[in-house]
């Protein structure tokens, strides 16, 4: 269904191709993961097969890539719609129209279905996404998550032979991540579609692939093949694939439920152990929320919040869409009034405090990082990070190598990656480095060495007396960097304690290497891999 041969991208300006010699294919209704380093390559190979690249993006494509049968290079994106259904990273680059449901009916209008068969695919849609009661909501209105539903909702709704999705879950919460997988799965199987994905998070979804497509690492040629096999020398692996090559299991395992099958050598082996935990020595209170109550538009999405954050503390924000994560982290740094109760950050009202000043106390990286970002190149960003925060010259680009390795100095942010442009904004606001440092879902993009590389800084900053709170859907995450885990639902906080307490007893937010070694309350490789190292 989807050919490629011989195919390499080259960027204008860029020094070397973004891919090379791609010669793979895709058969009708198989689903094929695409994976490797950020950076590397995924979201120019996705973008060949839409007719995104080079069409919208420039550069020069060589070889030929065929969906159905037409070669993607003389037909435009447009005369490809009919085929193909596109989600890239950023949802809201995909958008037409202003109105839920209207964006859900916009990609059949323009092919032109009859109305009958619109009305039912939106309502089918709707309840498919969880997206029902947002059908009248402005789009502008939703939070990451819910768009990013309603970009997936929309390209689903004209039934296309193929679709082509980059990061499809990257802002949703772990149910709705399963949901979303289990519709793909079903369509695949049901209707043959083919599906092309890429992801990073490859713990939820490597054990829906029928054919894994790695990209090794730039310069290297594409291998395509059996999901099991691939993972053996891929330089990206879930931890479930990890624990199974530390532990010698052959083939190796994708799924929660293979690991656990063959774990109980393991769980032995680890029966008289604990898990290290670290207990940070907490010191001054540096935000506090008293009953904070906050409106957006006509709705109260933040009901009665108290919260404290003292600084050592790394604290991990979680709960389904929609839940007011976001709205919490953007009231500490002033951009929501309180419409009740108090919000104090080091000491001062945030929506009071000119945003200078506020920088002494607290940054944040938003969920777009775009929104960060002002200069032309990446090095220039970095010199005025430096500049904004009295920091030694080169210390924001140090810290984005040090990130991700291998961005270059004359690139304009929007033409990095998706993982580069957060590695940069990441790297802005650790230059900054105020006590209260908070980041909102702080890894699309980023391959799992650059999130352990992230984890080490923010590890850093904590023994420094920084406090942190990450919002973030990434229960892997979750688990290697905070401390402290809240969960929030419909604007309330319902939990609030230890990571492991936390996330241990919640299907939803249990991370890998606990639901294999349950009950034993192990949460990460690198536990496991200490006290392992330990016993020899
Ligand atoms: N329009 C462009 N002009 C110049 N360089 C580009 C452009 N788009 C992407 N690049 C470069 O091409 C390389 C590959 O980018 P691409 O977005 O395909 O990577 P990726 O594997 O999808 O990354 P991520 O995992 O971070 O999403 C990167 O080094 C990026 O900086
Ligand atoms: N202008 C608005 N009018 C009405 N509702 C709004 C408006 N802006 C945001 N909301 C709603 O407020 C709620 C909280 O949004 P927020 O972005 O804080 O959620 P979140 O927990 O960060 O979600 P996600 O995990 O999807 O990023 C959502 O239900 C959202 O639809």
């Amino acid at each position: 269904m989807i050919r490629f041969e011989e195919v390499s991208v080259h960027y204008e300006g860029a020094r070397a191709p973004a891919l090379t010699g791609v010669d793979l294919t895709v058969p009708e209704g198989e689903l094929a993961l695409l994976v490797g380093p950020s950076g590397v390559g995924k979201s120019t190979l996705l973008g060949t097969v839409s007719g995104l690249v080079p069409h919208f993006t420039g550069g020069t494509l060589r070889g030929r890539v065929t969906v159905d049968g037409r070669d993607t290079r003389t037909h435009r994106p447009r005369e490809l719609a009919d085929v193909v259904g596109t989600v890239g990273q950023d949802p809201l680059a995909h958008f037409v129209t202003d109105v839920v449901e209207d964006e859900l009916a916009y990609g059949m209008e323009s092919l032109g279905l009859p109305p009958e068969t619109m009305r039912r695919r939106v309502e089918e849609t709707l309840d498919l996404l969880g997206l029902a009661e947002l059908r009248d909501r402005p789009i502008a209105s939703l939070s990451g998550g819910q768009m990013q539903r309603v970009a997936i909702g929309s390209v689903l709704t004209p039934h296309p032979r193929v679709l082509v999705l980059d990061e499809p879950t990257s802002a949703l919460d772990p149910a709705a991540a399963e949901e979303v997988l289990a519709v793909l799965q079903r369509l695949v199987h049901d209707l043959g579609t083919t599906v092309l994905m890429a992801e990073h998070r490859l713990e939820r979804v490597v054990h829906y692939a029928d054919q894994l497509v790695l990209l090794p690492g730039p310069g290297e040629r594409a291998r395509s093949g059996d999901p099991a096999e691939l993972m053996a020398v891929s330089p990206v692996r879930p931890p479930v694939v990890a624990l199974g090559g530390l532990a010698g299991w052959t083939p190796l395992p994708l799924s929660v439920r293979d690991a656990r099958r063959r774990a109980s050598g393991l769980r032995e082996q680890l029966a008289d152990r604990q898990p290290e935990t670290e207990h940070p020595a907490l010191g001054k209170e540096l935000a506090r929320t008293d009953r904070l109550r906050v409106r957006r538009g006509r709705r109260t999405v933040l009901h009665e919040l108290s919260l404290t954050v003292r600084a050592g503390e790394t604290v991990a924000l979680m709960g389904r869409n929609g839940a007011g994560k976001s709205t919490l982290l953007r009231t500490l740094v002033g951009g929501h009034e309180p419409a009740g109760g108090t919000v104090r950050v080091g000491g001062v009202e945030p929506h009071r405090t000119p945003p200078g000043e506020l920088l002494r106390h607290a940054g944040l990286v938003p969920q777009e990082p775009r929104d960060l970002l002002y200069a032309d190149t990446v090095a220039a960003e970095c010199r005025a990070a430096d500049r904004d925060a009295g920091a030694e010259p080169g210390s924001c680009r140090a810290l984005t190598a040090e990130l991700l390795p291998d961005i270059a100095d004359d690139t304009h942010p929007r033409d990095l990656s998706e993982g580069q442009r957060l590695a940069l904004a990441l790297a802005i606001i650790l230059t900054a480095a105020p006590p209260l440092i908070l980041l909102d879902e702080p890894t699309r993009g980023l391959d799992y060495a650059a999130k352990s590389r992230l984890v080490t800084v923010l590890r850093g900053l904590a023994a420094r007396g920084h406090a942190v709170v990450l919002a973030t859907h990434d229960v892997e995450l979750a688990a290697e960097s905070a401390g402290r885990v809240l969960i929030m639902a419909q604007g309330e906080l319902v939990a609030d304690g230890p990571t492991a307490e936390v996330v241990v007893s919640s299907p939803a937010f249990a991370p890998q290497i606990a639901k294999i070694l349950a009950p034993q309350r192990w949460l990460t490789m690198p536990q496991v891999r200490a006290a392992l190292a330990d016993d020899r």
